[in-house]
Formats: structure tokens, sequence, C-alpha cells
């Protein structure tokens, strides 16, 4: 096929990308591989669908539904998607002859085959960027494999310590087995597990516990090194205290023979949480990290929480860089959105953690290990993975309503969702539906009966700054801080006038007029942002928080302080790599943070992105109160219907691994070997690299 063609194809695209149907990157990328020659214009055209996808966090493109063509993917009207297949001079008609058509390109490495560094790749029906697939091979390889390698542990010490930690009675409810006794059990036996659950069920508590135990069986617990870490920096922080807290909590819980407790200071201890790019040594105008396979991480337990948000490219640098020997702990809530970038990890390596699918000999492991009894809908065929995997069920933190929501909202039930934000009498929830504007700026301001507050006590204390004294001062900005990590509007899309940038704008002018704060130009006293890119040097991370506040040096002028756990720090807001207006901000950005009040708003239209999981995990950013705040009502149940899919290959590269490791365990000797092998097979660092 000539040049003609591409050029008419090219043509559609140029109007594709006008019209925002097509990201510009998508046009480049199938340009790109136009110009390495001899690319038929029905392969110009997957490369431009397949750019697009990955573009909006799918890792790879299903054959098949190119065939029953992509419009539903990708929200293309259909008469467009006629209109490409004619200007390509016609596509393949069935995954088979698409599979033919790629595999006859010289462009694409078909796996299994002679690798040429080629920069697409076919995986059965599944397209991608080279750069994909080799993430979601490192990252399978890597979890099935170190989830199948057992640790050496000592069952009879381990149910001592565990019959310890985990007091009789406090599991709760009748026959439940104790999830979070299991999940310490599990985690002990290999090199990686998942201890999934929604919010307050107790992931933190266990894993606190489970430190305790590690330190309590490993060989020289002086010696051992334990990371903790999280995708954002306010996330390290809250996992930091909570594991502090909980340690604290343990500290009485020794009787006659005192637990080793890991804390920091003296010696063996859990040092501070560091987000994953500071943890992986992360260089600025690089992907690359300073910590990967060549030079792993100096650590013998990783402790990762938050691990929804973390993307496909991430998970897979994360896990290279991990010594063999380490044992990696991955927390998280699966039900969360899933990370901005590609991938849906934690939700494709946990999918079926509701129904355990444990083997007869973990159930047997389990039962001498802690004493507890699987029910029979938990047995099941699962790989290593699933051995691997612990879902906590029973919530601590909310009992109540917000508990009983985020699992109606969960399953898809709209119709109970709305009927718990509508039952007002206990005021923990609230719907405002067929809001106006003024609705939300009253809720920004004062809150609503039963959750009082809104931004007043922040907006109050902005107008109490102490006259002199850096001790006053700085005891000042951290109330001020505190006080504006109370109430949130979380919005669920960027434009317009009921999203972030709209939102923002309106309670900013709102608190203006009413003099509460006196907006001068861009930065003024109290203005509160949002830190949308790392800077080490600077100490800040994507989706911290500051407030703009007097410098106590020099009155007249501002600085934009923030709390690293409870330590305050100042930087100049010229210095400050980007920031944007913070009084509202995305659910996406909110993950990772919780607020007593959470205020949730939707925009009048439903678009791809209002979703389940959106609306689950705006809501269960919530520790007291909720408030949804929507100008027209079928926009939820809309969201509710609505469930992401991810198109990923992981579990099914998951399912392959699972096979290549099954049983019998491996050896140390056979271990080696495979490592050896399956590094010679993993494709060159100097490989093709697009976008
Ligand atoms: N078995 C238990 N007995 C008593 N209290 C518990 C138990 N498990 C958890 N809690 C308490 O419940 C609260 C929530 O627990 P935790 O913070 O560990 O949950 P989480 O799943 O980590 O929450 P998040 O989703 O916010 O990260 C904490 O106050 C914790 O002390």
């Amino acid at each position: 096929m000539g040049m003609i063609d591409s050029a008419a194809l090219f043509g559609r695209f140029d109007a594709f990308v006008a019209e925002g149907l097509l990201q510009r990157l998508g046009c480049a990328f199938a340009r790109f591989i136009d110009t390495l020659g001899r690319t038929p214009p029905p392969v110009t055209l997957a490369c431009a669908v397949l750019s697009e996808l990955e573009t909006r966090g799918h890792s790879c493109l299903f054959l098949s539904d190119l065939v029953a063509s992509p419009c539903a993917l990708l929200g293309w009207p259909q008469e467009h998607w006629v209109g490409l297949c004619e200007a390509a001079g016609g596509v393949p008609d069935s995954t088979e002859a698409w599979q033919v058509a790629l595999a006859a390109c010289d462009h694409v490495w078909v796996t299994g085959s002679a690798d040429r560094n080629q920069p697409l790749v076919l995986d059965g029906e599944r397209l991608y960027l080279r750069r994909y697939w080799r993430n979601e091979t490192l990252v399978a390889t890597a979890v099935a494999g170190r989830a199948a390698r057992q640790r050496d542990i000592d069952v009879q010490q381990m149910r001592v310590w565990l019959d310890r930690l985990f007091v009789a009675g406090d599991a709760g409810a009748g026959s439940e087995p104790d999830w979070q006794k299991i999940a310490c059990a599990i985690a002990m036996r290999s090199h990686l597990s998942i201890i999934t659950g929604g919010p307050g069920t107790g992931k933190t508590y266990t894993v606190a516990r489970l430190l305790v135990l590690l330190f309590a069986l490993a060989e020289k617990p002086e010696a051992m090194r334990v990371a903790l870490t999280a995708p954002t920096g306010k996330a390290a922080t809250r996992l930091k205290q909570s594991i502090d807290a909980a340690l604290d909590g343990l500290k009485d819980h020794g009787g006659d023979m005192p637990l080793p407790l890991p804390l920091s200071g003296g010696g063996a201890g859990v040092g501070a949480a560091y987000t994953l790019h500071s943890l992986l040594g992360a260089r600025p105008d690089t992907r690359a990290f300073r910590h990967h396979a060549g030079n792993p991480l100096d650590i013998d337990v990783l402790i990762v929480d938050e691990a929804s948000m973390v993307h496909l490219e991430m998970m897979a640098a994360l896990l290279d860089a991990l010594p063999p020997h380490a044992v990696v702990i991955l927390l998280g809530d699966k039900d969360q959105l899933a990370s901005v970038e590609a991938g849906a990890v934690l939700g494709d390596l946990c999918s079926g953690a509701e129904h355990g699918n444990y083997l007869k000999d973990t159930a047997g492991y389990i039962a001498a290990a802690c004493g507890q009894t699987l029910p029979d809908a938990m047995l099941g065929s699962g790989d290593a993975l699933a051995q691997q995997t612990v879902m906590l069920r029973k919530s601590r933190r909310f009992g109540g309503p917000v508990g009983v929501l985020a699992s109606a909202i969960n399953g898809g039930d709209a119709s109970a969702a709305s009927s718990c934000l509508r039952r007002a009498e206990d005021r923990v929830l609230s719907w405002i539906d067929a809001a106006r504007q003024s609705d939300l700026l009253q809720l920004a301001l004062e809150g609503r009966a039963g959750a009082e507050g809104g931004y007043h006590a922040y907006l109050r204390l902005l107008r109490n700054a102490p006259g002199t004294g850096r001790d006053a001062h700085e005891a000042w900005v951290r109330e001020v801080l505190e006080a504006f990590e109370g109430f949130r509007l979380l919005c669920a899309v960027r434009e317009g006038d009921w999203g972030v940038n709209g939102v923002n704008e309106a309670v900013e002018s709102y608190f203006d007029a009413k003099g509460l704060v006196r907006r001068r130009g861009e930065w003024y006293v109290g203005r509160p942002v949002m830190i949308t890119r790392n800077d080490a040097s600077l100490g800040v991370s994507n989706g911290d928080i500051g407030i703009a506040l007097p410098d106590p040096g020099r009155p007249d002028a501002l600085r934009v302080y923030l709390l690293d756990g409870s330590r305050v720090f100042g930087v100049l807001p010229s210095r400050l790599p980007q920031v944007e207006t913070a009084y509202a901000t995305t659910v996406h950005k909110a993950q990772g943070s919780e607020f007593a009040h959470a205020v949730m708003v939707l925009p009048p239209d439903a678009g791809p992105v209002v979703t389940r999981e959106l609306v689950y995990t705006g809501i269960t950013r919530a520790k007291r109160h909720f408030t949804l705040v929507s100008p027209n009502a079928a926009v939820f149940d809309g969201a509710i219907a609505r469930q992401t899919r991810r198109m990923t290959g992981l579990r099914m590269m998951l399912k392959m691994q699972a096979q290549a490791v099954a049983a019998p365990m491996p050896t140390e000797a056979s271990r080696s070997k495979r490592s050896r092998a399956s590094r010679a097979s993993a494709p060159g660092q100097g490989e093709f690299d697009f976008g």
C-alpha cells in the first residue's frame, strides 16, 4: 500500500486531534511508525488507537476490541471510525486477520519469535508499546516468583507471637475468622503478599503487628532494615504516623515478656517513610532511578501503602529494585480509583480476593500458624499470588453510615446508596441535590447542619496571626494547616463551573468578597495550594498541601508553609515548581488523604470519568461527615452504574507465570538459574521508548 493511503489516514487523524478525539501523542506515534517505512496503513491506524488507549490508562490494545470497533472504548462516533477504516484502505475483520497483518509488519515483535527490538509487541491478541509490555512482564514475573518463594519460618514460635498480638475476641462477629491475624501469618511465609481492604479495615493496624512479628522471628533483629513507602508524601506521612501510633499502642501488650518493638531511634527500627520516588532515587530529567536490579535497595522489609495508586511503570521499577531476599507487603484498597497513569496493578493483582481461593495447603498452614479456620466458601484453587492475598473485611472506623454508603456503592446498588444519603436523621451524610453554586459556597464557608465548620476555622485563624516570636508563629502555622485539613471540596472533573478550576475560582472570589481573604495578585495571605510536581531539593512532593502565610522574619513577605509529619517548614512561593489553588481538589489528587468532612461535587453532565470507583474513592475520604453536591441527581446513579475497565494483560501474564512457577516450590539453586534466564530474555535498556 502506498503513501496516498497513509496521507488520507493522517488527514483524518489531524481532524480527530482538532476535535479532541485523539491526543497529539497518538498521532505523532502513528507518524513515527509510518516513517520507519513499509508500514501498512491498518497498522498505522492500530498504532494511533493503541497510543490513545495508553494515554487513557490502558496498557495494551486487545485486537478483539479493534474488531468490534474501538468506538465503545474511545467514545469515537461510529461514522468517524468507518471513515478511518476507509482511509486505511480497509482493515482486517477478525482477530486472527489482525494478528496476521501485524505479524507481517517489520515493526512488530511477535512474542516467542526472534526479537529485533521492534517498537511494537504482539503478545497473543494484545498489542503493546514495548515499554508497557516489558513493564507488565516484569511485574508478573516478579510478583508470581516472589509470592511462590517461601521463607523458612518457625511456625510454632510464630503461633505464640500471633496469639499475643491478636487477642481473641478482637476479631469481631461470630464465626468470622480473624483476617488480620491470618494476613500476618500469610505475609510471614513468602517474599510477597498483599493485604487489601476498604478504609479503616485495619491494614496499618495489621502491618504494625506484622513488623513486630518479623522482628521477633528475625535471626538478627538489630540488623533488620524496614522501609515504609507510599506514592505521595502525604500518604507516606500518614503511614508512618499510623504505624508509630499502632506500635505505641502495643507497648503495654507485652506483659511479662516485652515485645520486640521496632521503634525509631536506637539501632533496629522503622525509620522515616518515603515516597516511592525518593525511595527509588528519582533523578531530574530522566525516568531512570538510582536503584534498579543492578543497584538494589538496601532493605529487608518493604511496606508499600496506597498501592492502588501505584502505576505500572512505578511498580515495575520498585520490584526491579528489590533485593531477592526482601519481604514486600502491598497494602491498599483494590476498589479505589486506579492510578492516573497506565495500568490497574493492584486491582489486577487482587482480582478474586473476595473469594479467597485458598488451597487446602494454605488452610492447613493458617490453622497451624494462627489457629484460624477458613470457611469452605474461601477454599479453591487459586495461584501462588492468591495464596498470598488477604482481604480485610470488617471496617473498624466506619461502623456507621459512611461505611454502609461505601459498601452500597461498591456493590453497585444505586438505590441503597441514594437512600443512605437521603436518610437525614443522623446527619453524618447529606445530599444537596439540584444544587446551585451558592449552596457550594455556603458549605465551603460554614459546613452544614450536623457538620458545621467548612473552612470557617481556618479562615478565623488567619486573622489571628501572632505578633512576634518564632515559636508562637510556628504553633499558629501548624494550627492553620491542621484546620485546613479538616475539610475539603472534592471535584470529579477539572473543567466547568463544577470542576476544580471553576469551584476554586468561585470559592476564592467569595471569600475575597466577604473580606475573609484579601486577594492581591496570585499570592495572598491564606492561599492554600497543592504542589503538583515533586521537587526533592525543596522537600515537596506532588499532592502536598501548603498555605501562604507571612514570614515572621520579613512580615511583608509570604512563605508557603507545609507540614512534614509534625515539622513545619516554609518555602518561598517563587521557588515552588508548580502549584494550584486547593480549596477544591480532584478526587484523584485526594487519594491517600482523609478529611473530617469531605464534600464531593459532581458535574451536571455525566462523562466517562465519573465512575463508581471515583465516587467510592471520594466518599471514603470522609472520616466523620460526607456531603454530596450535585446539580443533577441522575449523574450519581449513572456513575454507580459505570465501572472502569482498564485494558491490561497483567492478569493473563500472571496466569502464565503461575503455570511456570507451579509446584514444586523452587529451591535456591533453581531460583538463581531462573532469574538469570528471565533477565537474559528481558529486552535491553537501550530499547525504543516513545512518549
Ligand atoms: N483488631 C482491631 N481491634 C481494635 N481496633 C482496631 C483493630 N483493627 C483496627 N483497629 C482500629 O481501627 C482504626 C483503623 O485502622 P487502620 O488505620 O489500621 O485502618 P486502615 O485500613 O489502615 O485505614 P486506611 O484505609 O485509612 O489506611 C484504627 O484506629 C485502629 O487502631
